[in-house]
């Protein structure tokens, strides 16, 4: 079989990235400076690129499976399959412009730049987003019906609408309004950049979060479709594991049945006796979020907690009834 050719980001997304791949295979080796990296998997070819690149590489079939934001999905129209969500990368994408501006919203700075016939510049990295996100405007509508917007990079210009227009940003684009341009698109995480910039959040257009995306040809193909399966199974774990604690506790008879009635689990706990009589184990899978919530519980009848952080969680039944669809 060849191989599976796997694309994952360098940028913002790489150290996380890099922590999951860890939790899902035993060994990850980076070369510095190649941008290559080796899995103790030979079948599968590990590659680091910008994540802007990635969908359309993977939806050309230059790599199999690769590792972007649903933001660039969504920005390339890249025909992939956006197979598992990692849950990590958590951003917001916005519109902003300085907190001083009396506008509500993009659509009010629309209609009144329209009446007073002024062009109304803005700044992203996310052209076509913008784009699409502008035409939806009530006011872009009423003034300028179906007409594109002017984008504008430094070797292209596309569109009619010179009223309207989105310069192509290379970074630092909190930094341009109000000189440069009038209002800008772009991600937000924390807001600290935005607010140190003194402009306020006016739209958020959209929410992502990193995905793991696959090559629909590569998904049909019966070799490639096992093998991607058995990547999505590994890193699904590892996902799902960062949610859960595994305990172990001591229980004596007497307090057995009050725990089992007050302690989660994934299916039922695992009761094994210990060699002293009337002594019981207990082992169990909770969620993260729930642990402190049971530990004065346990307090009053348990002893000798063990927690441990798993690596993964498979839940192989689940990922079999996805891989049969
Ligand atoms: N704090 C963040 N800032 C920007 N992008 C983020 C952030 N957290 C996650 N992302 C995601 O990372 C991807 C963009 O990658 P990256 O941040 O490397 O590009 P960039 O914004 O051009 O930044 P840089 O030029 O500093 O590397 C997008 O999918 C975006 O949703
Ligand atoms: O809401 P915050 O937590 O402040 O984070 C958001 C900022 O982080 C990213 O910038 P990055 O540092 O990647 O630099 P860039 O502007 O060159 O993209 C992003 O483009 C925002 O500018």
């Amino acid at each position: 079989m060849s191989p599976i050719r796997f694309a994952i980001p360098k940028g913002s997304l790489e150290e996380a990235t890099f922590k999951l791949l860890e939790r899902s295979w035993t060994k990850v080796n980076r070369k510095d400076r190649t941008y290559r990296v080796y899995l103790d998997d030979p079948n599968i070819i590990v590659k680091m690129l910008r994540p802007q690149e990635i969908p359309t590489l993977v939806s050309e079939g230059l790599y199999d499976v690769g590792i972007t934001g649903k933001d660039w999905v969504g920005e390339t129209s890249a025909d992939v399959e956006a197979i598992l969500d990692l849950e990590y990368g958590k951003i917001r994408l916005v519109v902003a412009f300085p907190d001083k501006y009396k506008y509500k919203n993009l659509d009010e700075m629309i209609a009144d730049y329209a009446k007073k016939k002024k062009t109304l510049r803005i700044s992203s990295e996310y052209l076509t987003t913008a784009s699409k996100f502008l035409k939806q405007c009530k006011s872009y509508k009423k003034y300028y019906g179906s007409k594109d917007p002017l984008i504008v990079t430094p070797w292209l210009r596309l569109g009619t609408n010179k009223n309207v227009q989105i310069h192509l940003s290379f970074g630092a684009t909190e930094a341009k309004p109000p000189e440069d341009v009038d209002a800008i698109m772009d991600v937000t995480e924390t807001g600290t950049t935005l607010k140190q910039n003194k402009l306020k959040i006016v739209d958020e257009v959209l929410t992502s979060t990193a995905h793991l995306i696959v090559n629909k040809k590569s998904l049909r193909d019966p070799q490639k479709r096992e093998k991607i399966f058995d990547i999505v199974t590994l890193m699904r774990g590892a996902v799902h594991g960062r949610k859960y604690l595994h305990i172990y506790l001591n229980v004596e008879e007497q307090n057995l049945k009050k725990l089992l009635q007050q302690i989660p689990s994934l299916k039922k706990p695992t009761i094994s006796p210990l060699s002293e009589e009337g002594w019981f184990g207990i082992n169990t899978v909770i969620l993260k979020e729930d642990f402190h919530k049971l530990i004065p519980k346990l307090r009053k009848i348990a002893q000798g907690l063990v927690v441990h952080e798993p690596r993964q969680i498979l839940e192989l039944e689940e990922i079999k009834r996805d891989e049969e669809n």
